[in-house]
């Protein structure tokens, strides 16, 4: 983590910035413009994205440009993921965005307080930081990742902690999905309020 980012969130930790599709969950094929902020100390073995985990290598970066940026496009959907972005205060970013007309999607670990305003909240939780009862609250969608056939009963575990019109969400492990798929689709079968979620992106080789 860095200690030089402004705790007003004026200024964040910016990895990447792309437009693209909405690849995993709920939002699975809209079109979205995504913000990445450096930052993530859960420390996720299969993480996709380790080369986000040191903030400090990602330029400070103000929320004003980003949301500049984020006007640019057609599509009026921002997906902020990271990294870890509720490390960092939200308030000031998600305000600017909704001011702008744009709707604001988060991606978290939920390991760090809620902070935002969020159109829609996709809470991934992690064995290794465990997710926090604000987030698990407002979260509009559980996606719990796959790595082996114990994931499923940590994860019937997380559905009891989240708000009744919550969505559920199975996705495999990249580096497992040949082998836990198979007991996803039985996994969904039997237990009809799960839905697969698969990361759609990667198939379509797209960012
Ligand atoms: C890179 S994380 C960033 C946001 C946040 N730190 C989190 O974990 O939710 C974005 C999404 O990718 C998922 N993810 C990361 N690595 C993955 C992998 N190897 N296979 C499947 N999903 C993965 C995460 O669980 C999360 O839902
Ligand atoms: N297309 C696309 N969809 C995504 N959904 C969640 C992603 C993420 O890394 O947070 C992601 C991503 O990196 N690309
Ligand atoms: S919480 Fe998210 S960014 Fe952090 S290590 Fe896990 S998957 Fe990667
Ligand atoms: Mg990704």
């Amino acid at each position: 983590m860095s200690n030089q980012v402004p705790e007003d969130g004026t200024l964040l930790p910016l990895m990447e910035e792309f437009y693209t599709i909405q690849g995993e969950g709920y939002h699975t094929g809209t079109a979205a413009y995504f913000i990445r902020l450096g930052g993530c100390d859960v420390g996720c073995h299969w993480c996709d994205v380790k080369e986000s985990w040191d903030a400090s290598i990602h330029p400070l970066t103000t929320a004003d440009s980003i949301i500049e940026n984020a006007k640019k496009y057609p599509a009026k959907t921002v997906v902020i993921t990271g990294g870890e972005p509720l490390i960092y205060n939200l308030d000031y970013l998600t305000k600017g965005l909704h001011e702008a007309g744009i709707k604001t999607f988060i991606e978290t670990s939920g390991a760090y307080p809620l902070s935002g305003e969020w159109d829609w909240i996709c809470l991934s939780p992690k064995k290794f930081k465990a997710p926090r009862k604000d987030v698990l609250e407002a979260a509009g969608e559980l996606k719990v990742i796959v790595f082996n056939k114990s994931d499923f009963a940590w994860g019937e575990e997380y559905a009891q902690l989240v708000g009744q019109n919550c969505r559920l969400y199975l996705q495999p492990e990249w580096s497992k999905s040949k082998e836990m798929t198979p007991s996803i689709i039985d996994y969904v079968k039997e237990n009809p309020k799960w839905d697969i979620s698969l990361q759609t992106h990667k198939f379509l080789n797209i960012p």
